[in-house]
């Protein structure tokens, strides 16, 4: 008997599409608004995977149109100089979204800086406004990682309904809005994370249908921890050395295994990555298009 095989959740494919149907809702937008959208992205210090992820963002901007406002900062960059910034991209008219990089340095306050960044231009929906908004399901900007994930889901018609959803991790960035985001498809959502004993995560990865990985640990999920048929969300991004010194970015499951007992499987690199970055380029968009049409 050959073993069955996962289907791949092309994140790449998916982002290609979605990002030529972006550029002609902002070619319409420049002929009725007289400019493109505006997107900024503020960078502090030099992590050099953080430095990647912000260059990736700035080629996606232009290819589809989006007119993009790079602001790197030195890593000596204080509270008040960083937030002085903020302030002034707020009141710029040609930017329509802002974006803090995280990890900022650990002497900034990231959460006093999202803050600052107004409400209707936080392309990550990281203020307390649109966290909130998303918590009460009302409509607001939602963060791109967990809406690239629920957007892909969706494009393969995968039922999200009744089904058991495990997340495994819970920052803002992804964790926590992720689960919100399943709650509100009327998954019946769990969130393990870090305080979760081994054998309890065993346990709740074998009972889930969807289960969403995103944690930042190389193999963490293996091929025995996987119920049959699961649809599996691989978050984690992970840049590591194989065997040959090479250095490669893997996610936080075990792919090749878990590949033979999934139905569906999302694989890293061209995954949820370039969904994330699709996101941010329709939350830009989009909050062009609620500020001024
Ligand atoms: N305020 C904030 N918002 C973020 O959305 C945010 C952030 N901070 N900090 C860092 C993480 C990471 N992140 C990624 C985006 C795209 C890829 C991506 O495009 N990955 C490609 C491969 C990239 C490569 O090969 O290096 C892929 O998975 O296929 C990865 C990671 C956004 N983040």
């Amino acid at each position: 008997m050959t073993s069955p095989s996962a289907q791949k959740l092309d994140g790449k494919a998916l982002a290609q599409s979605t990002q030529s149907q972006l550029k002609q809702r902002v070619e319409e937008l420049k002929l009725k608004q007289g400019r493109a959208p505006g997107l900024a992205v503020i960078i502090v210090g030099d992590d050099p995977a953080s430095a990647v992820y912000v260059r990736n963002k700035e080629k996606a901007c232009e290819k589809i149109g989006i007119t993009s406002f790079g602001q790197h900062f030195p890593s000596n960059t204080t509270q008040a100089e960083l937030e002085a910034k903020i302030a002034t991209l707020n009141d710029d008219s040609r930017v329509d979204g802002i974006l803090v990089q995280l990890p900022l340095p650990d002497h900034l306050d990231a959460i006093q800086a999202l803050y600052k960044i107004a409400p209707e231009k936080d392309v990550d929906g990281l203020h307390p406004s649109n966290l909130g908004r998303l918590v009460r399901g009302e409509k607001g900007l939602r963060s791109c990682t967990p809406a690239g994930v629920m957007r892909l889901l969706a494009s393969y018609q995968l039922s999200i309904a009744s089904k058991k959803a495990l997340v495994i991790g819970r920052s803002i960035l992804v964790g926590k809005p992720l689960a919100l985001m399943l709650l509100e498809a009327n998954a019946t959502v769990t969130t393990a994370h870090g305080k979760t004993p081994p054998e309890q995560l065993r346990e709740l990865c074998q009972q889930a249908d969807i289960l969403c990985v995103a944690v930042g640990k190389p193999n963490l999920i293996t091929a025995d921890m996987v119920k049959p048929e699961a649809v599996v969300i691989d978050v984690g991004m992970n840049r590591i050395e194989d065997e040959s010194g090479k250095k490669r970015l893997v996610g936080d499951v075990d792919f090749p295994q878990v590949a033979e007992v999934a139905s569906y499987l999302t694989p890293v690199p061209g995954g949820v990555g370039p969904m994330t970055v699709t996101m941010l380029l329709e939350n830009t968009v989009t909050s062009f298009e609620q500020r001024f049409l």
